[in-house]
């Protein structure tokens, strides 16, 4: 490869092909772009059409205004193995099994003509759950950094399923009553609130072993981690974590201005709320969303659906047309949006983030996606938890055990019923609405302090940078 590594750092990005990972890996290109990185952004066919498809800019570039700015990011964009007119919501495990058989060879086609015609490139960035990073930077002789949006603490019991599994607690859990205390870095934890892939029965889908290669087998030997968590959020868990790896917590990575953001990232039309919004008084919405990713069945649905409608409580919810199934997209009861229409507002997407900082909104039901705790907690605005996959399970331990911002839905898992519903909707947004105001201010200020120059965030992300040159100069 020769001596083709200036001193200014020029990086590939490679995001995870899905909403919830492509949001912070856009924003954290922006950031490193800021601090002098030159960023290489590429997206697969699929998202770059469904982004550019859902906004009203003119141009084909989502980076075009941020190069205005002055910030040097290129873009480009690859196959991921499948035809644009695939619904990846509806064959999930074929999407998946591209990701983990296919993807890497086109990965490594496109990496290996940039590094060609550009020998200043040095370093990979990818999603932790990527399986191919190790292959190609050791190819093309690139720092290896690993990009975890999630908390540190699911990619410390991710790390320990070997533990785990000896003692009766995963493939498959034998012992639910159990508290797990044996875990570095995890004081305790209930097997009920690990990942939702832990406590599978069937470990053999296509989700565990991309887990099992891209976590066990290729993140733990990357060069660095960098993550969307704060160090005084998780002191114990990443002080542990950097015990065998350099790990950075830098978040939370939002835009430099929360509610307007410079490049396009949503792959759904976003619809206007804030009119809406503006006519009703502080505090007193609730905001709906369960993220991007994840699905819930029709019965509970139409549950939380009724359980809504008789607390009385005014509701802004964005209800992904996929979210029961793409098979269904009229998953609501016949007749409910009629009945609701002075009480709340229906939309299959919108701008969370400008949503949820309106000040006529005092709450959010959520599945507990990591980059939904982070704004809310940003916005002040306090949870009601109903997690459904993946992370989301111990994001809820965090969110009300751990922290007391938020409390559950649902006190049986597995069971939502709409009297319950109605009771915690109104215990979020009027008798506990104080108390958990109050609790999350000061997570809140934890975020803030971290961001603040001289915080904890801004000094590991400086770190992060002089240790990126180090490992660069070795690889000379
Ligand atoms: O109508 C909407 C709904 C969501 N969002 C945004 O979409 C993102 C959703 O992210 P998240 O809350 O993390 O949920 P998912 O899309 O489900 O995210 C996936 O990725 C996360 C980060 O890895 C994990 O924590 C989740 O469990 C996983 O499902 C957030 O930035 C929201 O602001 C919108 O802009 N408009």
């Amino acid at each position: 490869m020769g001596d083709r590594r200036s001193e200014k750092h020029h990086a590939i990005f490679i995001p995870y092909p899905l909403q919830g990972h492509l949001i912070p890996s856009v924003h954290l290109t922006i950031k490193l772009a800021s601090k002098g990185f030159t960023i290489t952004f590429i997206n697969t066919h699929s998202i770059h059409h469904s982004i550019t498809t859902s906004t009203t800019s003119t141009t084909d570039d989502p980076f075009a205004e941020a190069r205005k700015s002055g910030l040097d990011i290129r873009y480009a964009t690859l196959s991921d193995g499948l035809p644009l007119g695939f619904d990846r919501s509806l064959n999930h495990d074929q999407y998946m099994e591209c990701l983990l058989h296919v993807f890497s060879a086109h990965v490594d086609e496109i990496v290996g003509s940039l590094v060609k015609y550009d020998p200043s490139i040095s370093c990979l960035i990818a999603d932790s759950f990527h399986v191919w990073p190790l292959m190609i930077s050791n190819k093309y002789k690139l720092v290896n950094i690993s990009f975890w949006t999630e908390p540190a603490l699911i990619l410390n019991l991710y790390y320990h399923m070997d533990l785990l599994k000896k003692n009766g607690h995963y493939d498959p859990i034998e012992k639910y009553d159990d508290i797990i205390d044996y875990i570095p870095g995890v004081r305790s934890i209930k097997p009920t609130d690990l990942m939702s892939y832990l406590q599978a029965t069937n470990t053999k889908t296509v989700s565990h072993s991309i887990i099992r290669k891209a976590l066990i087998e290729v993140t733990k030997s990357v060069d660095i981690i960098i993550c969307n968590t704060i160090q005084e959020l998780e002191p114990h868990t990443i002080s542990t974590l950097n015990q065998t790896q350099p790990f950075y917590a830098i978040g939370p990575i939002f835009p430099n201005e929360f509610t307007r953001e410079l490049v396009s990232t949503s792959l759904w039309c976003e619809l206007d709320c804030t009119r809406w919004l503006d006519t009703k008084p502080p505090g007193s919405v609730l905001y709906l969303s369960f993220g991007s990713y994840a699905h819930t069945s029709k019965h509970d649905l139409e549950e939380i659906a009724y359980g809504l409608l008789h607390s009385g409580v005014s509701f802004v919810w964005a209800l992904r047309p996929d979210l029961v199934s793409s098979n269904d997209t009229n998953a609501l009861p016949i007749g409910y949006e009629d009945r609701v229409k002075d009480q709340g507002l229906i939309v299959p997407w919108c701008n969370q983030k400008t949503v949820i900082s309106h000040p006529s909104v005092g709450g959010f039901l959520t599945h507990c996606g990591w980059n939904s705790i982070l704004e809310s907690v940003w916005c002040g605005v306090p949870l009601i938890c109903f997690p459904l996959l993946t992370d989301q399970f111990t994001n809820r331990k965090l969110v009300v055990d751990d922290w007391e911002i938020g409390i559950n839905l649902c006190e049986r898992k597995d069971w939502v019923e709409r009297e319950e519903v109605k009771k915690k909707v109104k215990e979020l947004m009027q008798e506990k609405s104080d108390e958990l105001r109050v609790k999350i201010k000061k997570v809140k200020r934890t975020l803030e302090d971290a961001l603040a120059n001289g915080g904890s965030s801004q000094r590991n992300l400086d770190q992060f940078i002089s240790q990126v040159m180090v490992k660069t100069k070795e690889m000379k």
